[in-house]
């Protein structure tokens, strides 16, 4: 699915209205007809709804919500809220039709002071800004937003389209913005509703088709997306029948030291039920039987070091590296200076895309330089902490992803920023986010299996930029079956690589 700018949604509507062709009034009646259906869906007649109206065509949404609440038997008021002189047509059209049939419903506010007294378990809609704001809010509307959020812990707020006060392209952070529990988004999503500091502000995100042109959802252009299960299946290729196990590509994963063999035998076992054809993990000696024990599945070759790992770049001839299809690199690693050298010599050696992660990237953040050796094409998987650490810190997660899409052009790799909705920046500065994933995902070890799956997919021939969607869908995937399973807080990045299998089925 395609992120639209507030400037490219407000084109969708018109070209809707001219190609559909549909009135702008119809459009408006579709929008709130769709949010109407939700809200029946979910709260019954008996809690009276407050909903707050801008002047602009989000306050025309909540007019019409108004209306069709009332026609289902709810006790529906419109509080309008005279922020301008000027109301927008629509909004006015359909103030009018409120007036008609239900005049007893109309609540007109002009001041802080006007804000009605809400009875106990009261629903309220907030309809007061949505793509149309240009600025933040200020004067006594500031004084509503404050109003809004004091009663948000004792009612339910849902925001139609957006929080009003939040800028659908830009940072609103330190502006006044509605706190929603929910958000009904239209169409599309904003990247205002993927942006973490947000979180506390959009609650819950759904996105409601409002019938927006196809045509012009399909030809325009857009820079930003989230990924879905259609995309993933024109990713996956099945198995051919002929197939055997040199098909599917021999991995090198390079991953643990002591103490820190579990994340290195998270990986293996993620990069095996991932698809790989044949895994050797090079560990340092106290993991040789940690890592045999733990998945015979792979093979499996020591370092001469005890503790950790600083000779990995020793068998990377390039008679050597031929054999591998790809390289997993810093689970567990530790960042001892000889095993920086090593991954020195590693970038040096071996030219073909590999996976770096967790303590390979805090070694990039030590010494700078490496980063502009790894080959193109390669995945980089930051935490938010690893991406600061290496790339500095931002003001905001506007600027964060500017600087993630810029980093990732600027090396030529996949920056894969982590997260509820993890970022996925392409050296082209497209930028995808997954949707797929849960809190019970916040859990030591589950960036290892995702080390490890992106290990898999590459090693069986998927080009970086298809490994790194599917490989990021699928670990979300796997991680919400595993909490519809055991729940979020039982789940462990185990159980994550047990339901990689329910995950692939469901392709
Ligand atoms: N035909 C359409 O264009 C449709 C529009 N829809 C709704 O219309 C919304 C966009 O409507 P609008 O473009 O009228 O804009 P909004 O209703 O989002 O609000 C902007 C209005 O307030 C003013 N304004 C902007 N920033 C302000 C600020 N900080 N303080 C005070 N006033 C400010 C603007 O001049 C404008 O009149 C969408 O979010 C959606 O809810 C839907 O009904 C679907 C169809
Ligand atoms: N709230 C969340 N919603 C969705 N996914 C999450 C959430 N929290 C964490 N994740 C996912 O879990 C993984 C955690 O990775 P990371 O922080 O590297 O863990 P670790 O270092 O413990 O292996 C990431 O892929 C991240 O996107
Ligand atoms: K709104």
């Amino acid at each position: 699915m395609k992120i639209f700018s507030a400037a490219q949604i407000r084109e969708a509507d018109a070209y809707t209205i001219r190609h559909e062709p549909i009135s702008s009034l119809q459009l408006m009646e579709r929008a709130a007809g769709a949010c109407a259906q939700w809200l029946y869906g979910h709260f019954d007649a008996s809690r009276p709804c407050y909903i707050f109206c801008g002047m602009g065509n989000n306050g025309g949404d909540g007019l019409v919500i108004a209306r069709l609440l009332q026609d289902k038997g709810y006790q529906a008021t419109a509080c309008v809220l005279h922020h301008s002189s000027k109301a927008s047509a629509d909004h006015q059209a359909n103030r009018e039709a409120l007036e008609r049939q239900y005049p007893q419903s109309l609540y007109d506010i002009h001041a802080v002071t006007d804000f009605p007294e809400l009875p106990a378990g009261s629903i309220i809609v907030d309809a007061i800004f949505g793509t149309g704001l240009s600025r933040p809010i200020e004067g006594w509307m500031t004084g509503i937003v404050h109003k809004l959020n004091d009663l948000q812990a004792r009612h339910t707020v849902i925001a139609i389209d957006l929080p009003s006060g939040l800028l659908a392209d830009a940072s609103s952070v330190l502006m006044p913005v509605v706190h929603a529990h929910h958000t009904l988004s239209f169409e599309v999503y904003k990247l205002a509703l993927l942006m973490p500091e947000n979180a506390a502000r959009t609650g819950q995100v759904y996105i409601l088709s409002i019938g927006l042109h196809p045509a012009y959802l399909t030809q325009t252009p857009a820079r930003f997306h989230v990924t879905d299960a259609a995309m993933m299946r024109t990713i996956y290729q099945p198995r051919q029948p002929f197939a055997h196990k040199g098909t599917f590509g021999h991995a090198l994963l390079v991953a643990g030291s002591y103490g820190k063999m579990g994340a290195a035998v998270l990986s293996a076992q993620a990069c095996l039920h991932a698809g790989v054809g044949l895994l050797t993990c090079h560990v340092p000696q106290c993991g040789y039987l940690v890592m045999q024990i733990s998945a015979p599945c792979a093979m499996c070759i020591t370092d001469p070091q005890e503790a950790y790992s600083a000779h990995f770049h020793e068998g990377l001839s390039p008679a050597e590296a031929v054999k591998y299809k790809t390289i997993g690199i810093g689970p567990g690693l530790g960042t001892a200076t000889a095993t920086a050298k090593a991954l020195e010599l590693l970038l040096e050696q071996y030219q073909q895309p590999v996976v770096i992660d967790a303590d390979a990237l805090n070694i990039m953040a030590a010494y700078p330089f490496l980063l502009s050796r790894i080959p193109p094409g390669s995945l980089l998987t930051p935490h938010p902490k690893e991406f600061e650490r290496i790339f500095g810190s931002t003001r905001n997660d506007f600027e964060r992803l500017e600087r993630l899409s810029q980093q990732a052009t600027q090396l030529q790799l996949y920056i894969l920023l982590k997260g509820r909705y993890t970022a996925i920046a392409c050296p082209d500065g497209a930028v995808y986010f997954n949707a797929t994933g849960n809190p019970g995902m916040a859990t030591g070890g589950s960036g290892d299996v995702l080390t490890g799956i992106l290990t898999a997919l590459l090693a069986q021939g998927y080009a970086p930029k298809a490994a790194v969607l599917l490989g990021a869908y699928l670990h979300g995937l796997a991680g919400d079956i595993a909490a519809a399973r055991l729940s979020q807080e039982a789940m462990t990045a185990e159980t994550i690589i047990d339901c990689l299998g329910p995950a692939f089925l469901q392709l």
